[in-house]
């Protein structure tokens, strides 16, 4: 058995430097690729991981290295290493995903993933405050669970047979069941929680296998015990990590286990739990999180000190880093290492890939492979004392204050114009008073028809976007592909028979990155891409000053779609929050501040928007709930702010301009108050993957505006059937007012194909004519 490294991360980017894995999943789904060719390629970049993270001075046969790809999700990982697969998917039968063994085939994990005609997919939500997104558990009281280590204790052999002992990562048992919702027909009040008793054992016997495998060490990752945010109290959650690596750490048959908490720091009884157990090391975040008390549980501990940041890009402060380190070591522990503060999953690969971003901008960051770079520095430094790192920390340093002296980091008119702000600059006429001053002006009938804004964002555009950036196709030629489109999807929308229409967003790479090429103080990556879910990546931009709209963006696209129709077109922008929530923000300014300067970016937008005759402006803040901190006592700072810059950027239009809202993926009840905050005069969310819950948390709340609950998944390949969309909205107009209700897909359509889109938004238009029907008129009072 080995001490525990010097120097580790928590995890490292799992889609490869060129998405390989995403093209090969992707060439698999659309059958182009079998089984055994996905396989192949998910090995070869697992190898690659592995000697690429020895040859940046990782420890090959240490356990330094950790063992975690995936091929969709860690949090289906564990659902199949569990067997917590819900009863829905297992009914004996062609449908089933389990294989004639009982463990999940690959098809079946993917069903579970995305869903098929048979089963629509696990919900998805974002793993606690970051852009990633993880598969729910859906865990009934009688569930069963069922050790099935085959696909790690794999990896651990595979790696061994390449020359390397790798560190296999598990999302630990406190965690899944902490992320896990009731089934549907669980009782009220059950709480995934109290399987814990059945569930250790399937744990101890993966750590069993795993160490029979050749792992050394295993991390099992709790991030819940940092959490102020889940259905589980912080004390409950504590008692669970008390018992789990009670039970865990007396195993006998099992590799070293290193328990980590990343995303902030862990309750008080979290961390008194975790040092009194029998495990050998433990990792915080020190980032994030801040110093935990000393303890004698430490004694015979390694500490993993999280001081290099997994979750953002600036290259930092290394002497501090260093400082903190040197704090670390008077807290008890038998020995301390250096880590990272999460995974390195959040980050790109490298800067060096970065060719045609201003070099002084590259010398500022650190992507993943650079924050492996700093962990063997800091670990050489608590080696052999801080003057043998002295010049890298030196170089750290240096780049720091370029950075603080650089221009357009401060640009004094920006900072002018939100000093200058007032109370009344955020404020709109009253909600009603506009709702009928709206609805002369637009028309609308009940339930009216809509989109999110994108529509499928097929190959030939992003061939003819991808042609343009390299220089092979004039602006003219792509700017001609995107009129195309856009009549294409106008014309679409009017055979579909769409009330409210869109432009489709041919013209966007992503949401965020769009705006933020087009705004000063953003810079933007050529492959700094992050995974989002499964194959999906986005490329987060760099936002490295003051923030300013040097002319109009979205402006041409909006005129010239309602130029081609006699319906209301949707302006559409990306809120400030969201802006803020998908970059890489600065870490030199109060984030509420660079909120304000965006805001007032789109401000400007709006008011371009409306000069060109747009009467509806959707901003969307799909991020909103994503950016609420964990710990409970900076969650209404965060509310404050945020609210306020989402109605900055909107209260300057005119009470006839009907402003949207759209969010995802949110936890409703949570931030309730703050949607009504907003000031939208309509708000669609997410509401199809959680069965409409939604639309019961808002009739409850008394939501007194227009509202679109989302009416079929669109995260899914799956058309959902008329009669399907048409019991949603019968839902909805039951609890609702019906002349609040809108229908909508639950989110935009740019990663799904045409003809699943046209047959799903006919479906929606079909239903809605249908429960139009039997309104009667008295529902309309
Ligand atoms: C709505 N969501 C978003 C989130 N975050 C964002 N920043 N943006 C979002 O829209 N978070 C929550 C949700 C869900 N998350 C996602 C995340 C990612 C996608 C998605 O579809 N991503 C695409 C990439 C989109 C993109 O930026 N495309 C660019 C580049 C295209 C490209 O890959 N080009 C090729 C060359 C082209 C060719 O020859 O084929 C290349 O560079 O190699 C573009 O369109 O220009 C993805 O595929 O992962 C959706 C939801
Ligand atoms: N308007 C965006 C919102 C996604 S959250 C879209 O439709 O893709
Ligand atoms: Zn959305």
């Amino acid at each position: 058995m080995t001490a525990f490294p010097a120097g580790t991360v928590l995890g490292y980017p799992r889609l490869g430097p060129q998405r390989e894995l995403k093209r090969a999943l992707e060439a698999h789904w659309a059958g182009r690729l079998d089984a055994a060719g996905l396989e192949d390629a998910a090995r070869a970049l697992r190898a690659r991981t592995r000697s690429h993270l020895a040859a940046l001075g990782l420890s090959a046969d240490g356990s330094a290295i950790p063992e975690a790809s995936s091929l969709y999700d860690q949090v289906l990982d564990a659902i199949v290493a569990t067997g917590a697969v819900p009863s829905r998917f297992t009914a004996p039968g062609p449908d089933s995903v389990l294989d004639a063994d009982g463990g999940v085939s690959l098809a079946g994990y993917f069903t579970l993933a995305r869903g098929s005609e048979a089963h629509p997919a696990l919900e998805m939500t974002k793993w606690f405050d970051t852009n990633y997104h993880y598969l729910v558990p859906e865990l009934a009281p009688d569930q069963a669970f069922r050790a099935d280590p085959s696909r790690l204790a794999a990896q651990v052999a595979e790696a061994r047979a390449q020359g390397f002992v790798t560190r296999p990562v598990l999302v630990g048992p406190v965690t899944l069941l902490a992320l896990a919702k009731p089934a549907a027909d669980a009782p009220e009040g059950f709480q995934p929680l109290s399987l814990l008793d059945r569930l250790l054992p399937v744990y101890a016997e993966l750590l069993s296998a795993l160490r029979e495998a050749g792992a050394e060490w295993v991390q099992l990752d709790e991030p819940a015990l940092v959490s102020e945010s889940l259905d589980a109290t912080p004390a409950e959650l504590a008692a669970a990590a008390a018992q789990a690596y009670a039970v865990l750490g007396a195993l006998e048959a099992r590799a070293r286990l290193l328990v980590t908490t990343p995303y902030g720091s862990p309750s008080e009884a979290a961390w008194a739990a975790l040092t009194a157990a029998p495990v050998e090391a433990l990792a915080i975040d020190l980032v994030r999180g801040s110093l935990p008390a000393a303890a004698p549980g430490l004694a015979d501990k390694t500490l993993v000190a999280g001081v290099v940041d997994g979750r953002n890009v600036w290259r930092g402060d290394l002497a501090a880093a260093f400082d903190t380190l040197e704090a670390a070591a008077s807290l008890g522990a038998a020995a301390v290492t250096v880590g990272t503060s999460t995974s390195l999953q959040h980050l790109p690969h490298t800067v060096a890939d970065e060719t045609a971003l201003d070099p002084r901008l590259v010398s500022w960051l650190a992507f993943a492979d650079e924050r492996v770079a700093q962990v063997t520095t800091l670990a050489r430094g608590l080696g052999e004392g801080r003057a043998a790192i002295a010049a890298e920390l030196d170089a750290a340093t240096a780049a720091l204050a370029d950075r603080a002296a650089a221009d357009g980091v401060r640009v004094e008119a920006v900072r002018a114009r939100t000093a200058a702000l007032t109370p009344a600059d955020i404020e709109r006429l009253p909600a009603h008073e506009r709702a009928v001053i709206q609805q002369d002006r637009l028309a609308l009938p009940i339930l009216p028809t809509t989109t999110i804004g994108s529509f499928p964002q097929t190959a030939e555009l992003r061939i003819a976007r991808a042609q343009h950036a390299r220089g092979e196709a004039t602006t003219e030629a792509y700017e001609e592909v995107l009129r195309l489109e856009i009549a294409r999807v106008i014309g679409l929308q009017e055979e579909i028979g769409l009330d409210v229409l869109v432009h489709g967003e041919p013209e966007r790479n992503d949401m965020v990155q769009y705006f933020a090429e087009h705004l000063d103080g953003f810079a933007v990556t050529r492959n700094g891409w992050v995974q989002s879910y499964g194959s999906r990546a986005t490329r987060p931009s760099l936002l490295w000053g003051d923030v300013s709209r040097p002319a109009p963006i979205t402006v041409r696209w909006a005129e010239f779609a309602q130029s081609l129709s006699e319906k209301h077109v949707k302006g559409m922008l990306t809120g400030p929050v969201t802006i803020l929530a998908w970059s890489f923000v600065r870490d030199d300014l109060a984030l509420g501040e660079t909120a304000r300067q965006v805001a007032l970016a789109l401000r400007d937008e709006i008011a371009d928007l409306e000069a060109a005759g747009i009467a509806i402006v959707q901003v969307d803040e799909p991020a909103l709930r994503e950016l609420l901190p964990l710990r409970a006592d900076a969650q209404e700072e965060y509310l404050r702010w945020s609210v306020d810059a989402f109605r900055l950027a909107t209260a300057g239009a005119a009470p006839e301009t009907q402003i949207h809202t759209h969010l995802c993926y949110s936890e409703f009840g949570v931030v309730l108050d703050a949607i009504r905050g907003l000031d939208a005069d309509v708000t669609s969310i997410e509401a199809a993957r959680s069965r409409g819950e939604v639309i019961a948390e808002l009739a409850a709340a008394g939501f007194d505006r227009g509202i679109g609950p989302g009416a079929y998944d669109i995260h899914s390949p799956r058309v959902p059937s008329t009669d399907e969309v048409a019991a949603l909205l019968t839902l909805a107009a039951e609890q609702l007012p019906l002349r609040q209700v809108w229908v909508n897909p639950d989110c935009g359509l740019k990663t799904r194909a045409y003809p699943e889109t046209i047959a799903a938004l006919t479906h929606l238009v079909e239903a809605t004519a249908r429960v139009r029907e039997t309104v009667t008129s008295d529902a309309l009072v």
